[in-house]
């Protein structure tokens, strides 16, 4: 088997896929190609051509904030965003993801309320479920740039949805500019989901801001995001990285889309190899596929050659992610894929 092929036949969990930042080039063009033919309005013609941040791009994380408005832009009506969310799940279990937990912000546009974007969302990923093999769950995405109420509300319909559809809805996170908003301010809003039953991941250490990072690690999330500026070599302390370690948070580790933000200046110094050695769960996700140019299998091959990890690390690494996956009910049947996978290859 050449490399290639192995990184892609390799089970995988993705356990960190922004929706809007998802989106390839392919499904942003059928996205367009669909407002061309029903005659729906596409601001996105000038701006298209920016919506990559690649490896040579002088734009940062700051930056990267603005470049989801293209993609949002593509999926304001319930018809858009579900093409958007069923092309994307095909992407993803054609690069071999076997679990799938995608996240994505409920948002007001003129043609569609949060209600009708989280219905669209779950209808769109039990349409899928039908002729897909890979298993999909969603995560309810809050907005630090959210006011309080926003936020309350969107962990309201998270929990009335959870309700609903147990088997879509998995989890709570906070996400977007981590310059912006105060997260103790959201703490109300994600308790609130956490004990009504549904597990909690948050974005931390994606920029140097230690307190928060501690607040966060405190709040005991289920997973975390990123988790760059924890290690004091990165811009986090000795008290920060000391109860990680203790805790033993997973983190979602998102190779490129550090490195394309500049908020790591290569993959050789990613703190990829700190958490790792630490034994402190990483599990290799996306982050934004479409925005920067990646994807899982690619995100391990990278992984795997930057740190020089063996073909039997490799299948313990994806083995080892599908003990943090939300939906605990189809944990063993993740596990016995890997067993599979590394006993059919004999590694
Ligand atoms: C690069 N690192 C990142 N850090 C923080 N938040 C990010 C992010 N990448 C994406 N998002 C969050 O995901 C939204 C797009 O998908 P959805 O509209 O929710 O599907 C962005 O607007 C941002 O809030």
């Amino acid at each position: 088997m050449d490399s290639e092929t192995f990184f892609v036949d390799l089970p995988k969990v993705e356990l960190h896929a922004h929706l809007n930042g998802s989106l390839s080039p392919a499904t942003m063009l059928q996205l367009k190609r669909y407002h061309a033919d029903s005659g729906l309005e596409d601001k996105t013609n000038a701006f298209f051509d920016e919506f990559q941040i690649g490896a040579g791009d002088s734009r940062n994380l700051t930056d990267c904030f603005q470049v989801f408005s293209i993609a949002h832009s593509l999926t304001s009506t319930p018809e858009t965003l579900a093409l958007a969310t069923s092309l994307t799940l095909q992407e993803f279990q054609d690069d071999g993801c076997c679990y799938l937990e995608l996240r994505s912000t409920p948002r007001d546009t003129p043609q569609m309320s949060k209600l009708q974007y989280i219905e669209t969302l779950v209808q769109a990923i039990q349409k899928s479920s039908l002729h897909l093999t890979m298993i999909t769950r969603l995560i309810v995405s809050i907005n630090r740039r959210s006011p309080l109420e926003e936020a309350e509300q969107i962990a309201d319909l998270a929990i009335e949805y959870y309700k609903k559809y147990p088997d879509v809805i998995v989890g709570i996170e906070l996400s977007g500019d981590p310059m912006a908003g105060v997260f103790q301010e959201f703490v109300p809003a994600l308790s609130k989901a956490k004990e009504a039953g549904l597990k909690v991941t948050l974005h931390c250490g994606e920029v140097c801001n230690p307190e928060e990072v501690m607040a966060m690690l405190k709040f005991k999330p289920d997973r975390i995001g990123h988790g760059i500026c924890i290690h004091p070599k990165y811009g986090g302390t000795e008290e920060t990285w000391s109860t990680l370690c203790k805790l033993k948070i997973p983190v979602e580790v998102c190779l490129t889309s550090n490195v394309n933000t500049k908020s790591v200046p290569d993959y050789d110094s990613h703190h990829f190899k700190l958490l790792y050695d630490a034994e402190i769960p990483v599990i290799i996700c996306t982050d934004d596929k479409g925005v920067f140019a990646t994807s899982l299998s690619r995100e391990y091959q990278i992984c795997v050659n930057t740190f020089s990890l063996t073909s039997y690390q490799t299948a313990r690494l994806a083995l080892n992610a599908c003990q943090y996956v939300f939906a605990d009910n189809v944990r063993k049947t993740l596990n016995d894929k890997l067993l599979n996978f590394i006993d059919k290859n004999s590694l």
